[in-house]
């Protein structure tokens, strides 16, 4: 195989180079060399370059097959370079200048050559490509003229066969034939050759192939660097995506928790909306509460005036009307009598009231009147402010006391005294049952509701109790906690002449009360204390006097008294004749009820001494049995005609109570003390000038009344003995 076949010579190469591509360099230095020295160098150049193919002639071949184009050609370059090192080395000698100045020549024409060779080996890729298709019709045709190959050897044999066939038979036939099988060796030694030349040129595409391959194992080396890049931005995609992944869960929470919040905010906005219309709501009805309240603060101080014109018209009409009551009071008198009469006991609980007439010494000709039977032959008529018979009810008999109780409240003194025998019904009259209460409890009833009417109109007072017993002329306070405490006196002083807070029982208890449940309690404390001193000095209550007294104290002090007094019974003590304690009971009873007797007979005939010093009892009520205090004596009548001569005597003396007059009226606190007696006047001398009723207006009176009872006896103008001998009688 010649050196130069597929490969051209680096000398060729050189010698292909054009002489202007070498470099101004070498024109300018080596100019005058230039004739000379290229061709020598060109020479030695071929010559190192024949010596390096003889050399590796064969091994050129093989490094070829073994190695890449661009290795063979780096070799071949280096060994290149230095067998020009070497020429130049040789051409210049020692010259290190001019050694230098060709190697740089040298190179730069390598260079070149390199680059060209680089050039031809892009060439040589594309030529492997038509190579590797001329290859494969190659192995086509190698195939088939392996195929003809052996047709050949085949005829070859058959020719060689034929050969010594004929020489066997024929020379001419031989000579033909061994013509033919030359003509056939001639042929297939031609098919060998041509089969060698295949082969050689199917070798080196192989060779050619191979450097491809090594291109392509250098491409796929970076195709597969390539790849790892990939794989890493690939890597590098998916934490990317890992990453926005994660990022779109963060975003679709944020947009989850966004939209709550909107959510949130819509229904605050709802809210809101609500809650400012609420609030529109309420200023709307604040607004419509403020016109109310200002209508109703005008309604309010049009009812504050009207209220204040009503307190002031009815304090007008108060003063008024207690002018007028007090007129009335004054026509009446000052001491007002009536009679009540008892239902007859004797005649049974089931008597009809015929019956019971018939039974009874007592009669009722004209209302007022009274007419005694006290025998067939004698009857005697009297006339008071009131008569009740036995039919009448406590709540009758209050309508009679109410006037008083009114004065009470308006500051006067009232005495209120039962009077009449044992057994005529003082008690029930003053006290009564519990389920029918009497004047007593009604009485305070009535205060209360007075009590309670003018508070609302600012005019406030209080009210308190006592309980007194007179009994044998000694005062026992029955509220008092023991016996000791019980025994009382009465104050000398007489009436008018206490000064401001002076009590006239020194000691008496006194207990407030604001019901009459209270009153009721204080009762039953003072009956039960009553019950245990008349068991202790085996006395019976009808034996002493009972007095339960009401004091009404206002806001600036004032006060007056209410007194209501169960007088002991009046019996005569030639009828009860009893003796002992008993005669004593009687005779101490008989003289206080003298004593009143003559208390009154004073009052009524103006004496300027009033004898209230003469029993306990009248110095007790002294204050409420002068000029201006009022005074109702209540007497009791039992209808039985044994009790007829009692019963005279109790007429005759309310009789004459009936005559007295008192004076001019006057509150208790005009005269200066709780009990009025501070500075009272003296019930005669001035008195009866200052009465409001003239001499005449009494003597109508009197005379009308007279008319009315139809017996002058019944007279209203009986002498002050008269009493007292109704009480002795
Ligand atoms: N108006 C009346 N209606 C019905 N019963 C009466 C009435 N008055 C008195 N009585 C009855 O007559 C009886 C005697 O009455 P009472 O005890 O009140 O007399 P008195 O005068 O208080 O006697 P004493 O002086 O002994 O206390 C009693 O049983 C009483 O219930």
């Amino acid at each position: 195989m010649s050196s130069g076949g597929g490969q051209r010579r680096l000398s060729d190469l050189l010698s292909a180079v054009p002489r202007a591509s070498v470099g101004s360099s070498l024109d300018t230095t080596l100019a005058a060399d230039e004739e000379l020295l290229v061709p020598r160098l060109v020479a030695r150049i071929a010559e190192l370059e024949e010596k390096l193919y003889s050399d590796s002639a064969g091994h050129t071949a093989g490094a070829v097959a073994d190695g890449g184009l661009l290795d063979r050609f780096g070799g071949l370059l280096k060994r290149a370079q230095q067998g020009i090192d070497a020429g130049i080395s040789y051409v210049v000698g020692d010259s290190e200048a001019q050694q230098a100045q060709l190697s740089a020549v040298t190179k730069e024409a390598t260079a070149k050559a390199l680059l060209i060779t680089i050039k031809k080996l892009q060439g040589l890729k594309a030529e492997k490509q038509r190579l590797e298709e001329a290859a494969a019709s190659l192995e086509l045709e190698l195939e088939s003229a392996r195929t003809a190959l052996h047709e050949a050897q085949a005829a070859a044999s058959a020719a060689a066969e034929a050969e010594a066939a004929a020489r066997a038979a024929t020379t001419s036939d031989a000579q033909e034939a061994a013509a033919q099988a030359a003509a056939a060796a001639e042929a297939a030694a031609a098919d060998r050759r041509a089969l060698a030349d295949a082969t050689a040129a199917l070798e080196a595409l192989r060779v050619e192939a191979a450097a491809a391959q090594a291109d392509g194992a250098e491409a796929q080396q970076r195709v597969e660097a390539l790849g790892g890049q990939v794989a890493a931005l690939q890597d590098q995609l998916a934490a990317a995506h890992s990453a926005a992944a994660e990022l779109q869960r963060q975003l679709d929470g944020s947009r989850t928790e966004c939209e709550a919040l909107q959510a949130r905010l819509a229904q605050a906005d709802e809210e809101m909306a609500g809650e400012r219309a609420e609030a529109e709501a309420l200023r709307g009805a604040r607004a419509a509460l403020a016109q109310e309240l200002n209508e109703t603060k005008s309604r309010l101080e049009r009812a504050q005036a009207a209220a204040e014109d009503f307190q002031r018209r009815f304090l007008q009409e108060r003063l008024e009307r207690r002018k007028v009551h007090e007129q009335l009071q004054v026509l009446r008198g000052n001491i007002r009598v009536c009679c009540r009469v008892r239902p007859c006991l004797s005649a049974g609980a089931g008597a009809t009231a015929a019956t019971a007439q018939q039974q009874s010494s007592v009669s009722f000709p004209y209302p007022g009147s009274l007419c005694l039977h006290a025998t067939e032959r004698r009857q005697q008529e009297f006339e008071f402010d009131s008569v009740f018979s036995g039919d009448s009810s406590q709540a009758e008999v209050f309508d009679e006391v109410w006037p008083l109780i009114r004065s009470c409240a308006d500051g006067y003194n009232v005495c209120l005294l039962a009077y009449g025998q044992t057994g005529s019904g003082k008690t029930h009259t003053m006290m009564g049952p519990e389920q029918d209460p009497g004047l007593s409890v009604r009485a305070l009833q009535a205060l209360f509701d007075i009590t309670a009417t003018e508070a609302e109109g600012g005019h406030r007072r209080t009210i308190s109790v006592s309980m007194l017993e007179v009994y044998n002329e000694a005062l026992r306070d029955l509220l008092a906690a023991g016996a000791e405490a019980a025994k009382l006196d009465v104050s000398a002083m007489g009436a008018g002449q206490l000064a401001p807070g002076q009590e006239r029982v020194p000691g008496l208890t006194w207990r407030a009360v604001g019901s009459v449940a209270d009153v009721l309690a204080v009762l039953a404390e003072g009956s039960r204390n009553r019950a245990t001193a008349a068991t202790s000095m085996n006395a019976h209550s009808s034996r002493s006097h009972a007095l339960l007294s009401v004091r009404l104290t206002d806001e600036d002090g004032q006060s007056s008294v209410l007194h209501l007094v169960d007088l002991a019974g009046s019996e005569r003590i030639a009828k009860s004749e009893v003796v002992g304690q008993q005669l004593k009971e009687a005779q101490a009873i008989n003289k206080s009820l003298s004593a009143l007797g003559d208390v009154i007979a004073s009052l009524q005939s103006k004496s300027g001494h009033v004898p209230y010093r003469n029993s306990k009892l009248t110095q007790v009520l002294q204050d409420s049995l002068c000029g201006s205090s009022k005074v109702l004596l209540v007497c009791c009548i039992s209808p039985e005609a044994a009790s007829a001569q009692e019963s005279l005597s109790s007429l005759n003396f309310a009789s004459r109570a009936a005559q007295v007059e008192l004076g001019p009226i006057r509150k208790a606190n005009e005269q200066g003390t709780p009990g009025g007696a501070a500075r009272r006047q003296p019930a005669s001398g001035p008195a009866a000038g200052q009465s409001p009723l003239t001499p005449g207006a009494l003597a109508a009176a009197n005379g009308a009344r007279s008319k009315l009872a139809g017996t002058p006896q019944s007279g209203l103008k009986q002498p002050r003995s008269a009493l007292r001998d109704a009480n002795a009688h």
